[in-house]
């Protein structure tokens, strides 16, 4: 990991993302499907939220309404003040297949969204080469994403979506496909390079040690229709030395919130026996 520092911190501080009263229905096969309803919350500039909860709870349908690809059936959006309504520049997005262009290198790759978002400096090196080096693929340069792991290709694709400097970075299990090993120093180096550069990251997942491990806050949601059941803050990690994965899993906070986090799964599992 370089320490050299951003040539454009442009992500400064700013009033965050606020979901207010936001609830989603689709038609389907004639019938209403309620997804969402009444999700409100709030995460702070430069801070992680993780959407956690059991499979259908509509964290992806959240997640693809804050990038603007849906739109809620009611409520309203707002990011850094602005009314989310659409995809915008403002927010990166980054899923779990690695969605490089085969044909590019790294370098192309990561140059590829500034090229089209009409940036002429993104050939002049600096902004490419430092978030190649942030994500330690700077010997990888010129290799094509057929020749890297799954973890490098997810590495392109956090490094290209960060060059364009998101006010929010959208991830949808991103380190899902991924080998423990590699999910860990996917996991750290994320943290590492959105501490950084101060990106505000909504993250879903899946993995409870996943969400307290990355997550300022951990948003849980309840299924049919999802809710917001709970928000879990993960401040006890300020006292733990950063990136120490051991002292973390062994802390009595962490184990605490593991197991509390459980029991709402294995509750929302037995509502829905
Ligand atoms: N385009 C759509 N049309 C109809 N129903 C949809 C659509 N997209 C999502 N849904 C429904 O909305 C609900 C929430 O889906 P969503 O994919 O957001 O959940 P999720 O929590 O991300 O699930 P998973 O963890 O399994 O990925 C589900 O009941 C799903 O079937």
């Amino acid at each position: 990991m370089s320490s050299t520092s951003s040539p454009a911190n442009k992500a400064t501080l700013k009033a965050g993302l606020s979901v207010k009263g936001v609830s989603k229905e689709f038609q389907s096969r004639g019938r209403t499907v309620q997804a969402l309803d009444d999700i409100a919350l709030s995460l702070p500039a430069g801070k992680v939220g993780v959407l956690l909860g059991p499979s259908g709870c509509g964290k992806s349908t959240l997640l693809r309404m804050v990038a603007g690809l849906e739109q809620p059936s009611a409520g309203s959006i707002r990011l850094n003040d602005r009314i989310v309504d659409q995809p915008g520049r403002d927010r990166g997005m980054v899923f779990q297949d690695y969605t490089s262009f085969p044909w590019l290198s790294v370098r192309e790759n990561v140059a590829y969204g500034l090229k089209i978002n009409g940036d002429r400096n993104a050939l002049n090196e600096g902004t490419v080469d430092y978030f190649i080096r942030a994500v330690g693929l700077e010997k990888f340069a010129e290799a094509y994403p057929h020749q890297l792991s799954g973890g490098m290709r997810q590495r392109v694709a956090i490094a290209r979506t960060l060059a364009n400097y998101p006010e929010l970075l959208l991830m949808d299990e991103p380190f899902g496909a991924l080998d423990p090993e590699t999910r860990w120093q996917m996991q750290d180096l994320l943290l590492d390079v959105v501490r950084k550069e101060r990106t505000t990251v909504l993250v879903v997942s899946h993995d409870i040690e996943e969400a307290l491990y990355l997550g300022d806050t951990v948003f849980f949601l309840s299924r049919h229709p999802g809710r917001l059941k709970e928000t879990i803050g993960t401040g006890f990690k300020a006292a733990l030395p950063p990136g120490d994965r051991e002292a973390f899993l062994q802390s009595d906070d962490y184990r605490r919130l593991e197991l509390h986090i459980r029991r709402l799964m294995r509750d929302e599992g037995r509502q829905a026996a």
